[in-house]
């Protein structure tokens, strides 16, 4: 495999009294486009808390490749979005930027275009001036994927980007997800469509509370791995 972007050596993730995540080794490397997928609970996104820095580790270490402030970017899970708070679409997309330019004053008409085509990009131009809190669940998706634009990073972490989002809206998106492997950059999504993982996504992390299988997903994606995720979670998980 290429240069790792994010090593993981024995980690192990949770709260006193809950381990969520144990003892997961394994690289995902520069450039490679990954799904996380697991049974409800199986810890995807604890996972992704440990590597964006807002999880301390319990056990093991995280590495991550170049500065994480700068270089990763991330897609929270709709349901931790604040949506009440009065901002504009426009700029919840600009607040992308910040971290390149700086604060506001460094915000010049390079970067208004840059929000611009974001917004064009994502379809969502004729929105700009909405307040964030009157768009529509896909709508808000879109927003977000275009302040990703903005950030502009090597690295992107996703959780569930396409929950709740309608098949044209998810086409879009997906198409930015590529477009983003394509010029290099490390993707990695919590999905629970396997079909789109087994179509779309050429390796995959199959957790339970802990990596059952991480690799080509083709061999990840197996009735067996499927099964053991299935029986750790003691959930339904085909
Ligand atoms: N703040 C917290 N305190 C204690 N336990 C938590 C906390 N957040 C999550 N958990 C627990 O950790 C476990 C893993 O949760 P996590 O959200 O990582 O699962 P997930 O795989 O992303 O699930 P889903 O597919 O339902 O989103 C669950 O049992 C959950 O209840």
């Amino acid at each position: 495999m290429d240069a790792a972007a994010i090593e993981l050596d024995q980690v192990s993730l949770g709260w006193r009294d809950r381990v969520a995540v144990r003892d997961v080794s394994g690289a995902f490397g520069r450039g490679t486009l990954t799904a996380i997928v697991g049974p409800n609970g199986a810890g995807k996104s604890t996972l992704l808390k440990g590597i964006m820095g807002v999880l301390n580790p319990l056990r093991g270490e995280i590495r991550l490749a170049g500065d994480p402030g700068r270089d990763m970017a991330c897609l929270p899970q709709s349901g931790e979005l604040d949506r009440s708070f009065p901002i504009s679409t426009f700029d919840l997309v600009a607040m992308g930027a910040w971290r390149r330019v700086g604060a506001w004053k460094g915000f010049g008409a390079a970067e208004r275009e840059r929000v611009w085509q974001a917004l064009d990009t994502v379809g969502l131009a004729d929105f700009a001036a909405r307040i964030v809190g009157t768009l529509s669940g896909g709508q808000l998706q879109r927003a977000l994927f275009a302040r990703l634009l903005l950030q502009d990073a090597h690295t992107l972490l996703l959780d569930e980007p396409f929950a709740a989002v309608d098949r044209a809206t998810t086409e879009d998106l997906m198409a930015l997800l590529r477009r983003w492997h394509q010029e290099g950059r490390t993707v990695i999504a919590v999905l629970h469509d396997l079909d789109m993982v087994r179509e779309m996504f050429p390796r995959t992390l199959l957790m339970a509370g802990q990596a059952v299988a991480w690799g080509p997903t083709a061999e990840v994606l197996t009735p067996e791995n499927l099964h053991l995720a299935r029986h750790l979670c003691a959930g339904d998980y085909r």
